[in-house]
């Protein structure tokens, strides 16, 4: 296992997200040049609006600063069966080719631009999602393109039994995302000891468990507790980062890893800490 990790990074660490009012947005042209300082030359696209809507125009504004796109995170309704996300899914993977993008982080928009509510999808909502899921893998792959499932805190595949019946019941991989795994009360590191093979991008996140517990428990809302620094630096939390990527490269997996501290910026003052994190997280990685 001498072959280099591959690692990227994501726009949320600086408090990019797709969430309105989520707090202050950093302009694209500090996140690139913050990322390419710490010797990080591949990005996920961060949420619409962030760079350039043109495709084109998108991978030109990247390779002028010298990054690379691997794909991006896309909130889809699926369950509703009066409205079909596929047309605008096919719009999107065209961009994807654009840019030579290569993986497509699917999520389960339950519809209402927040991750504070939770809920679990009815069977009949299930096997719609279910089959479109199916549809967008293959949509996807005739693109080139590998689509993945992000399960998240706050959407419609959030729990152990929501993670259980994308394994069951689909085709598709899954974008393992290491601090929403735990925070959903699943378990990350026995996921990969299982289900290592249906792996098909990893995003790295570190979380205190105990503030984790009470988003789970509805004692504080999911927003609140990213304000209150719920995910931390990577190492510092409780989602056993170091384990979780020695079990992932001992099972062969060589796909991306990318680096999010999911990060609520409510204050100027905020912005440097940021970074920081960013930095300690980098560290932590190469040292693995
Ligand atoms: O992959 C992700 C993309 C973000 O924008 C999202 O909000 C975050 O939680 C995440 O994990």
């Amino acid at each position: 296992m001498t072959n280099e990790l591959k690692l990227a990074a994501a726009p949320i660490s600086w408090g990019v997200c797709e969430t309105p009012g989520w707090g202050k947005q950093l302009d694209p042209e500090r996140v690139l040049t913050d990322m390419k300082d710490l010797g990080i030359t591949h990005t996920e696209f961060g949420p619409a609006g962030f760079l350039p809507e043109d495709a084109i125009e998108r991978a030109e504004f990247l390779s002028e600063r010298g990054m690379t796109a691997i794909g991006g995170f896309y909130p889809a309704v699926m369950h509703r069966d009066d409205h079909d996300p596929l047309p605008a899914l096919r719009e999107e993977l065209e961009a994807y080719r654009a840019a030579g993008a290569e993986i497509l982080v699917l999520s389960l928009d339950n519809g209402t631009s927040s991750y504070d509510d939770k809920r679990e999808l009815t069977d009949e909502e299930w096997a719609l999602t279910a089959r479109r899921l199916n549809e967008a893998h293959e949509l996807a792959a005739s693109y080139g393109v590998r689509a993945v499932v992000h399960q998240h805190v706050g959407t419609l595949c959030e729990s152990p039994v929501a993670v259980e019946r994308l394994i069951n019941d689909t085709e598709i991989e899954l974008c393992l995302d290491t601090g929403h795994m735990l925070a959903g009360g699943n378990d990350p590191l026995a996921f990969v000891g299982e289900h290592a093979d249906r792996v098909g991008h990893v995003h790295l996140k570190d979380v205190d468990s105990a503030q984790a517990t009470k988003v789970l428990n509805g004692d504080i809302a999911y927003s609140d507790a990213v304000a209150d620094g719920m995910y931390r630096p990577l190492g510092t939390g409780d989602a056993q980062i170091g384990a979780i990527i020695r079990t992932l490269r001992e099972a062969g997996y060589d796909g991306w890893y990318v680096m999010e501290q999911d990060y609520r910026i409510l204050d100027d003052s905020q912005i440097e800490q940021a970074v920081r994190d960013v930095q300690d997280s980098t560290a932590f990685v190469r040292s693995i």
